[in-house]
């Protein structure tokens, strides 16, 4: 709701990101390393560290066929999916429902040795940017999670150490118009998604761990989350 003390930043940040998700990976030039690749995902990041702490920026493109981005943010966003997809997870709570649209979580992830145990606390908001009428530009639905403060929950005040995070999951559906007055059916349809992510875990962690652990958990991450999706929505009808 526009009145929420959070709801310029939200603005600000959404905005900020979708059009950071929308810019390509530039020529080869910029910095982005391709590290993963599997059948449709490609993951890029690039290295960058801030006062000697890692903070990749990652950016990931996935095409998934039979979903669309409305039925991926809705499974992304809300909190009663989380559990099943998001492995990592140890506790989630929603602290706040700020709106139908917009959520602030508490999440704390299972410790990775040998690094100590992460909280987190950030916003959540999911927005349809329909394409305007008179362009046919892409239709697009996208959640933004943005780390913020909480004066309940200050940050390294209990076991974990608070990290911090953007993450922007862009998702643009496509649709090959069936024959002329068929119904569009989960085969005509497929889903360009952007999922970019940038984490600050917070105290130290060796550059060596971090990398390793990104490598590792984002392709299973985001290849677990969209068979989730899949599954989800086959015997539903689409969301559009
Ligand atoms: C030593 C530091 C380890 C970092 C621990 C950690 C922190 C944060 C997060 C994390 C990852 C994705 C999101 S989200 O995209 O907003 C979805 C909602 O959960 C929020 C949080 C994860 C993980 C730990 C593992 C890890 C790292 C990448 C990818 C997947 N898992």
């Amino acid at each position: 709701s526009i009145s929420h003390r959070l709801w310029p930043e939200i603005e600000k940040v959404v905005h900020q990101q979708v059009a950071w998700a929308r810019l390509g990976l530039g020529d080869s030039g910029t910095g982005w390393q391709l590290f993963a690749e599997d059948g449709e995902m490609r993951m890029y990041r690039r290295e960058e560290e801030v006062d000697g702490m890692v903070v990749d920026p990652l950016k990931a493109v996935h095409i998934v066929k039979g979903i669309t981005g409305h039925e991926v943010c809705h499974y992304f966003f809300s909190p009663q999916y989380r559990y099943d997809w998001e492995t990592t997870l140890e506790q989630m709570t929603v602290l706040e429902t700020i709106a139908d649209d917009t959520c602030l979580f508490l999440q704390t992830h299972k410790r990775i040795w040998p690094a100590s145990q992460r909280d987190v606390i950030f916003w959540s908001h999911i927005r349809h940017l329909p394409n305007d009428q008179d362009r046919d530009g892409p239709d697009i639905w996208t959640v933004v999670n943005h780390s913020t403060e909480h004066k309940d929950y200050p940050a390294n005040s209990g076991k974990c150490v608070r990290i911090f995070l953007t993450v922007c999951l862009l998702c643009q559906t496509r649709v090959n118009p069936p024959k002329e007055g068929t119904p569009i059916t989960r085969d005509d349809i497929s889903c360009k998604i952007t999922y970019c992510s940038v984490v600050n875990p917070g105290g130290w962690a060796p550059a060596s761990v971090l990398r390793a652990l990104y490598k590792r958990e984002y392709p299973k991450f985001l290849k677990r989350f969209t068979s989730y999706v899949t599954n989800q929505t086959k015997d539903k009808p689409i969301m559009f």
